[in-house]
Formats: structure tokens, C-alpha cells, sequence
């Protein structure tokens, strides 16, 4: 019977890439699914899915392009039937879905800050003049050629040990990785120090996990409106909505984070010139309910203090 269920007779499939810290993910999911529905461990099956951009590590994945480099293959399974729900760091996903596909379902977020991660550096303030450091991701480069354009960029990619490994090597004094990922796995030791949004805004929805599934599959749709975590949805909501007013993508030098005060959603963004030569941040506060309409408002005011030439990366 299609839409069942999940019973040891049909475990429901959670798709999910091959890394480490994706793998705990979709574990996660399993456990949180497990408590809010009294299900045991084999009412589940953690499908591995090879993606494009877990293939491609040896080159700067902006060179490739195109969006959902993690997630294409993983939403086809989705679509095929051979999954039935879809497990993804939400910093990596664009800000539309297939049709057919639903993506409005998070776990609680967690630590949304960027870890500065050195053998002999406390922390990003501290980095010496001229000093190397590492990093592939677009908005980070940006933000640190912006804030300190002194320091030497270098391509940083791979897992956390190749990481290390480049720093003992000296390949470069410093490099960054999102305390999430490090949180999740164990390593938070790693962080020399987490570097506050003031300091580095984070990636749009970085630290939350999101559970895709099929629009009309009813049964699957039950199952996970018992682990939504609300508030993580309303900050996050925001914050894609001002990615997708920009036309963004996690390829681009975008970051966003929307906090919530009470009745309120506190929402602030920033856009870069890839070099970091210019920045134009913004932020803004309104009801909770309204968090979609602020990302579009903050996004046009943004765009509208922007000079001629400014979104070329486009
Ligand atoms: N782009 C890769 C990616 N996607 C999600 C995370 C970390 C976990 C998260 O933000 O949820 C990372 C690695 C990193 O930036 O260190």
C-alpha cells in the first residue's frame, strides 16, 4: 500500500548523502521519529545517496555551478519513490523545491555560528597580519577579505581531518567550519573559538537540519508535523526568503540570521562583492507571522542600496 505506515514489514526509507555528519543527521531524524512515535530502531532503513557534490571534492565546486550540487540526486530518489523522506543540512538547499516536493519540516537548530579552527590562533581577531588562512566557501571569502584584507585566502575543502591535516601541514594558520557540524559530531574541540554573528554573519539556515518529503504523501506528512520545531521554522522561513528574493544560493556571498524576541523576528542579512571589496547589511523587525514578507522587504532594501555592477556574480 503506497502512503503506509512505517511498520518492520515497510520500513520508511530516510535518504541521506554519505558524509559523517550528514549520516548523524539522518540518524537524528531516526531517534526524534522513534520518540514522538513509539517506533523502533527498524521501522527505519538510512538510505546512503551519492550526490555530485561529495564527488567533485578536488575542485572549487563554484567552478562547477548550479545549485543543489548536494541535493539533485537525493530529491530524484524522493520523486522515484526509492526514499520516502530526505534529510539535509538546510544551508545547503535551495530556496525552491521540485514540484512535487514539500521541505517545511526542522529539527531544533543547532549553534548557528562559524568555528575558528587553528593549531596556534585563539581566535579570529588574533590572526596576524598577512596570515593564511583557509576556506572554499564564497561568503566566508567575502567576508573575511572585506574585514581583513590583509589576510591570504586559500581553497579549503574536504572533511575535518583533511582540514586539520592542511593546517599541520601549514598550508594555511586558520580555517572555519560551522559549530553545528562540529557540535553534532563531537568535535567542538576543534573550535579554537565560535565567531559571533556580529563578527561573521552565518549562512543562510546554517545549523538546521530539514526533512523533505513527497507533497501528497499524507501518512509521511503526519509523522513529521510530531518533530517540527517551530520556531526553527519561522527563523528559517525568514532567512530563505531573503535568499530567494536576492536570487541566492550557498554558492553565493549571502549571509542571513533571524533570531526571535518574543512576539518578534529580528532578521539580519548581508551582501558582498565576491572580492570583499564592498558589503551591504541591513536588518529588520516585525511580527513572527510576517517573517517571509521581511525577508523580500530586507532583501529589496538591500538591493536598492546597491551600486550598478554589485550582483555580477549572478
Ligand atoms: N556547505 C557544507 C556544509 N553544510 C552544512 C554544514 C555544517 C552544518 C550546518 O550548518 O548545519 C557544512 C560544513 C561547514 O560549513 O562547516
Amino acid at each position: 500500500m503506497k502512503n503506509a505506515l512505517p511498520s518492520p514489514a515497510r520500513p520508511l526509507r530516510i535518504g541521506t548523502r554519505g558524509s559523517l555528519l550528514a549520516m548523524w543527521q539522518a540518524h537524528e531524524v531516526r531517534r526524534s521519529l522513534m520518540v514522538a512515535h513509539d517506533l523502533s530502531e527498524d521501522a527505519f532503513e538510512v538510505v546512503v545517496i551519492k550526490v555530485t557534490g561529495d564527488m567533485i571534492q578536488d575542485r572549487a565546486l563554484k567552478e562547477i555551478g548550479g545549485k543543489g550540487l548536494f541535493t539533485r540526486e537525493i530529491e530524484e530518489a524522493l520523486l522515484d519513490g526509492g526514499i520516502d523522506i530526505a534529510v539535509h543540512s538546510m544551508k545547503d538547499m535551495p530556496t525552491q523545491q521540485p514540484p512535487g516536493l514539500t521541505l517545511d519540516c526542522y529539527l531544533p537548530r543547532e549553534d548557528v555560528r562559524d568555528a575558528f579552527v587553528s593549531n596556534t590562533i585563539n581566535a579570529l581577531s588574533e590572526l596576524p597580519q598577512g596570515a593564511v588562512v583557509g576556506s572554499s566557501s564564497l561568503r566566508r571569502r567575502s567576508q573575511l577579505a572585506l574585514r581583513r584584507p590583509d589576510l591570504k585566502l586559500v581553497e579549503f575543502r574536504g572533511n575535518v581531518q583533511t582540514r586539520m591535516k592542511k593546517l599541520d601541514d601549514g598550508v594555511a594558520v586558520a580555517t572555519f567550519l560551522a559549530m553545528a557540524g562540529l557540535n553534532r559530531l563531537g568535535m567542538a574541540h576543534v573550535a579554537k573559538s565560535a565567531i559571533e554573528p556580529e563578527e561573521m554573519l552565518p549562512a543562510v539556515a546554517q545549523g538546521a537540519i530539514g526533512i523533505e518529503r513527497r507533497t501528497d504523501d499524507a501518512a509521511v506528512t503526519a509523522l513529521l508535523e510530531a518533530i517540527h520545531c517551530t520556531p526553527t521554522g519561522h527563523r528559517v522561513t525568514a532567512e530563505r526568503a531573503f535568499l530567494a528574493e536576492l536570487d541566492g544560493s550557498c554558492e553565493t556571498p549571502i549571509a542571513a540570521l533571524a533570531l526571535l524576541e518574543g512576539d518578534t523576528l529580528w532578521l539580519r542579512g548581508e551582501v558582498l562583492r565576491p572580492d570583499g571589496t564592498e558589503s551591504i547589511a541591513g536588518d529588520i523587525r516585525g511580527p513572527i507571522a510576517d517573517g517571509p514578507q521581511m525577508g523580500r522587504d530586507l532583501a529589496r532594501q538591500l538591493k536598492a542600496r546597491a551600486p550598478s555592477g554589485f550582483f555580477d556574480w549572478h
